[in-house]
């Protein structure tokens, strides 16, 4: 048989490592997808630029459309980021009945509803396993290792750069400018790094995890996102002291009244394995009713890692392509027709634990009023540690950890203990999960 003909739009780093893994393992895929993977054309509005960064002289053109729906591409490989012109590309292609692979997160997250049921309208795929935590197969394992389960939460370290600043800035004590910069120098950031930072690529992420875990449409505008910019050192500090490690989380979740969608810093115990993963690594909690736990942990960024993901999904594209539709996985795991309508709640409706840590004048009966206020608001403490706030010995940090509580009973508790003449600073808040 012929090799499928693959058109790359965009020759930036995950490009790169998908034409370098494709040359270097070309015979190991052909045995295992049944015919050839060529790279037919390259997209790049720099053609310079791109032959440096993919390192071959492969066909390159500047006209993105034209190759999108070239007659003789199968399979459309967008690897451009963003939105526009990223999704009139793909739906261009989708109508000229090519299938799609793309590792954009940020397109599935907000635009995955009608690509999708374009791409099922036509008859074609639209394969997306790199647009989560990069090399490692969670999609895969999620739509379809996992099918016999009811999943009941997923939580992941799914941004490989805020990790990697988090690990950095806590074993060397380096600052948060220095390690983004060599987070951009190794190729894991978003173009636009405040993606990484905000969190809103990690909400990216758990969107597209959401709605493959619990059968719903992908729902980015209800994803509550907060990331690592205000982040203090000291609260890295005094979580570890009360053995936790604070991580940015993407957490969803099932509960009775409706579906948990969050991206924030979180304090995880310090003795859980995902606590432990450092660097640009990746790993993604998933609970099902009938496995249990289950964890998936690996490179979540950078070129071939990603490019694994990526040839992936070309090799389960071309075993497919010619296979009846209607017997291919469905894109969202469940079955177009059959994705729910459960909420996404309001993060005020979250049930959550928390770290507070509050700056008061050091004198008798301040912590008396704080946790008369918390029992008043039904809320309990769990540990409580006090230190020097080292800025003036009238001040002093109080550390709390609290059980759990729902988030709105929280914000009216914290607005009553912010509201004390004896509360200096801003209350520091930050969600407690302990992934059982
Ligand atoms: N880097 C990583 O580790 C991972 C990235 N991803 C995702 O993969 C995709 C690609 O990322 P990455 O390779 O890192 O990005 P890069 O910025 O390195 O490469 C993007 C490529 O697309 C081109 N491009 C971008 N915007 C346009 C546009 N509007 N019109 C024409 N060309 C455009 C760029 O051209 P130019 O060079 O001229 O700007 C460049 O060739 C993104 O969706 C990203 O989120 C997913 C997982 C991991
Ligand atoms: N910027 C992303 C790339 C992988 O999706 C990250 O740091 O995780």
């Amino acid at each position: 048989m012929n090799p499928i003909q693959i058109a790359l739009l965009g020759a930036g780093t995950v490009a790169s490592g998908v034409v370098k893994v494709l040359e270097r393992n070309q015979e190991e895929l052909r045995r295992r997808a049944g015919r050839g993977i060529e790279v037919a054309a390259v997209a790049a509005r720099n053609p310079e630029k791109a032959r440096e960064a993919l390192g071959q002289d492969l066909p390159i053109t500047q006209d993105f459309m034209q190759l999108a729906t070239r007659s003789d591409i199968d399979i459309v490989v967008e690897l451009m980021g963003g939105i526009s012109p990223a999704r009139e590309l793909v739906l261009a292609a989708i109508a000229a009945g090519k299938h799609v692979v793309t590792a954009n997160k940020a397109l599935i997250a907000l635009h995955g509803n009608e690509i999708f049921a374009a791409a099922q309208a036509r008859g074609v795929m639209v394969a997306f396993e790199a647009a989560v935590a990069g090399g490692i197969p969670i999609i895969k394992a999620l739509r379809e290792g996992l099918a016999a389960n009811r999943i009941e939460w997923v939580a992941g370290i799914i941004n490989g750069t805020t990790n990697f600043i988090l690990s950095e800035m806590r074993d060397k004590g380096a600052s948060f400018e220095t390690v983004l910069g060599e987070a951009q120098r190794l190729g894991y950031a978003e173009a636009d790094p405040s993606f990484d930072i905000e969190g809103i690529d990690a909400a990216h992420k758990i969107t597209i995890l959401c709605a493959i875990a619990f059968g719903v449409p992908v729902q980015f505008d209800k994803a509550y996102i907060e990331g690592i910019a205000k982040l203090d050192a000291a609260d890295i500090r005094y979580a570890e002291l009360l053995g936790y490690r604070i991580k940015l989380l993407g957490i969803t979740r099932r509960t009775p009244a409706g579906i948990e969608l969050r991206v924030h810093p979180t304090l995880i115990p310090a003795t859980r394995l995902v606590a432990n993963v450092e660097g640009a690594m990746n790993a993604v909690v998933v609970q099902g009713d009938a496995v249990g736990a289950t964890l998936y942990y690996g490179k979540g960024a950078g070129p071939e890692p990603t490019a694994s993901s990526v040839i992936a999904d070309l090799v389960d594209v071309t075993r497919l392509h010619t296979a009846d539709p209607e017997q291919r996985v469905p894109h969202l795991a469940f079955q177009p027709g059959a994705l729910a309508d459960t909420p996404i709640l309001p993060i005020e409706q979250v049930q959550t634990a928390y770290y507070l840590r509050i700056r008061v004048r050091d004198e008798a009966g301040v912590l008396a009023e704080i946790t008369h206020i918390l029992a008043e608001g039904g809320m309990s403490i769990d540990a409580l540690l006090q230190r020097p706030s080292g800025e003036s010995d009238q001040h002093t940090d109080v550390i709390l950890l609290t059980h759990e509580t729902i988030e709105s009973r929280m914000n009216q508790a914290l607005a009553s203990i912010q509201a004390l003449d004896t509360v200096l600073a801003p209350i520091v808040r930050l969600r407690k999960e302990e992934l059982r």
